[in-house]
């Protein structure tokens, strides 16, 4: 049922298609190997998605919730059924280990049931009595959107808007990344088995050409849109003069990890890797900037750091002894971590665990620690997608917020602090939508809004609430019959006869 060919690259109107644009392929980074190949979209092809979208839309929005729902269950138990296949196919694809994508699907899974309490709870229907008849709340669909999903989270993070776009009713034509098509097609097959209706959810594969000729599309009602802040902000701009429509951004990061006081250093470390170097430094709430306290306490956190980071298993996604690190989405990304590192060290830093690409043709990498506390005037506020942390050493914790804040970007931050008095000091000055206290700064819950400030997203927060930015307010006064008010205004009669 999963298998894939070539003549089964664009799920348009629910039928597959072969593609008619360009020829692109994905790769096991870590083996080396192709996974997937086709040719994407060509902009005809996007166009009779979106048709069959706009085609699919009134049905579909007009349909009840609870059908709606059925059909997400349904879902949900396809993924339950498919999990091991689709795990292995998302770690064959990205180089994550076997059990992270195994998280991934659960995840996934667990996207049904909070999506629709989200639904209930956000956008659901509210009377309320008025001195004559009743205010009324309702929720529209907004019509046919765009989704674009990334390569890290190839499953979770477009499914993350797929499911409540569906659920508002919405139709769809999801655009996926182009390194992970795989995987994208087998979500689609699995909804397809589920019982969508043709033309609700319409799958274009391509590369950057497919994804401006969905994007640019004035048939799109929105665009809801999970990647990175370059990407972003070029649809941002595109937007521009666009009003009616609606954009969802969830984008990078450079976040910051502050530790001040504590007792149980094991712990703290833990977390400091937990935040840094899960899904090898890809994820967009991964820690970048580590602030140790100036001092032999910091001293000995660090060194103790050092040695934990080399003990971080790197290996195959499939291996029997799980690595912690899988490898890189590619070759390519691997080498541009070993850049960005040569670039740190040119400026002044001094590398504390050198990150090393293991070899030139997979995505491996060793997760790197390097000290940016020299040159923190000049250093460059980038994400830097991969396992490479920056050590910050502080003797002022004002110091040390302010430069955690100097960031174009706001997603995620923490404080590893012993003293509540710690935590109370950091929560109301850290800039970012997601702030932890003693816990990793990844692995954000599904059951809380998921967004950041700054360049980090344009106010739309996801996950508990990407059900706000799936439809839009209907407030209504309603009154069964037409009927003449008690008192008229001054100045009116209605002396008529
Ligand atoms: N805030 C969040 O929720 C998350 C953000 N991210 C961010 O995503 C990035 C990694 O993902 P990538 O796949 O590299 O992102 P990306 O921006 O390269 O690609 C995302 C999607 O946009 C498409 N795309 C790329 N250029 C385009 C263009 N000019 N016009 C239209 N579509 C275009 C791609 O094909 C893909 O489907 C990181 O920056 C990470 O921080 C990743 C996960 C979660
Ligand atoms: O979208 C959700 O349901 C919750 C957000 C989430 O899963 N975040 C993950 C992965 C996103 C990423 O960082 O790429 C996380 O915070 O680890």
């Amino acid at each position: 049922m999963l298998q894939t060919t070539q003549d089964q690259t664009h799920f348009i109107d629910g039928q597959w298609h072969k593609g008619e644009g360009m020829l692109f392929h994905s790769i096991d980074p870590a083996k080396n190997k192709s996974v997937w190949q086709g040719n994407g979209a060509s902009a005809a092809q996007v166009e009779l998605a979106l048709e069959a979208a706009r085609k699919a839309f009134i049905d579909w929005s007009l349909s009840s919730f609870d059908s709606r729902l059925a059909i997400v269950k349904n879902f949900a138990a396809l993924l339950e059924e498919n999990k091991v296949e689709l795990s292995h196919a998302i770690a064959k694809e990205t180089g994550k280990p076997q059990w992270e994508t195994a998280t991934e699907v659960a995840a996934m899974i667990g996207k049904a049931g909070i999506s629709e309490r989200a639904y209930l709870e956000r956008t659901g229907t509210v009377e309320n009595p008025m001195p004559a008849g009743k205010a009324v709340l309702r929720h529209r669909p907004h019509g046919v959107v765009a989704v674009f999903g990334p390569y890290n989270f190839p499953g979770h993070l477009p499914n993350g808007h797929i499911i409540p776009a569906l659920l508002a009713g919405n139709t769809i034509v999801f655009k996926p990344s182009d390194l992970t098509p795989l995987v994208a097609e087998m979500m689609v097959k699995l909804w397809h088995k589920a019982g969508l209706p043709d033309g609700v959810l319409n799958l274009v594969q391509g590369q950057v050409d497919t994804g401006k000729a969905l994007a640019s599309h004035p048939q799109i009602d929105g665009l809801f849109f999970t990647g990175s802040s370059n990407t972003g902000k070029l649809l941002h701009e595109q937007f521009a003069g666009s009003p009616g429509k609606i954009l969802a951004l969830e984008m990078g990061g450079n976040n910051p990890l502050i530790v001040t006081e504590v007792a149980d250093t094991k712990a703290a470390i833990h977390d400091v890797i937990q935040s840094a170097y899960v899904t090898s430094g890809q994820r967009c709430t991964c820690a970048r900037k580590l602030f140790v306290p100036s001092g032999p306490a910091g001293d000995k956190l660090i060194e103790d750091l050092i040695k934990a980071i080399k003990l971080i298993r790197v290996g195959h996604y499939d291996a029997d002894e799980q690595p912690f690190m899988g490898a890189m989405i590619s070759a390519k990304a691997a080498s541009l971590m070993v850049s960005a590192q040569r670039q740190l060290l040119d400026l002044g830093a001094t590398s504390l665990v050198t990150l090393e690409q293991q070899d030139t043709d997979t995505g491996f990498v060793t997760p790197g620690l390097i000290d940016v506390t020299a040159i923190t005037a000049t250093l460059p506020d980038e994400e830097h997608f991969g396992p490479l942390l920056k050590l910050i050493r502080y003797t002022d914790i004002d110091d040390a917020i302010a430069l955690a804040n100097d960031t174009k970007f706001g997603l995620s931050a923490g404080l590893l602090a012993d003293a509540q008095s710690d935590y109370d000091y950091f929560l109301p000055r850290i800039r970012a939508g997601i702030v932890n206290w003693n816990r990793p700064i990844t692995g954000a819950s599904s059951a809380a809004p998921f967004g950041g400030i700054g360049e980090s997203g344009n106010h739309r927060a996801s996950a508990y609430y990407a059900a706000d930015y799936c439809a839009y307010p209907v407030a209504s006064v309603e009154l069964e019959k037409v009927t003449l008010p008690g008192t008229l205004s001054p100045g009116l009669s209605l002396d008529i006869e």
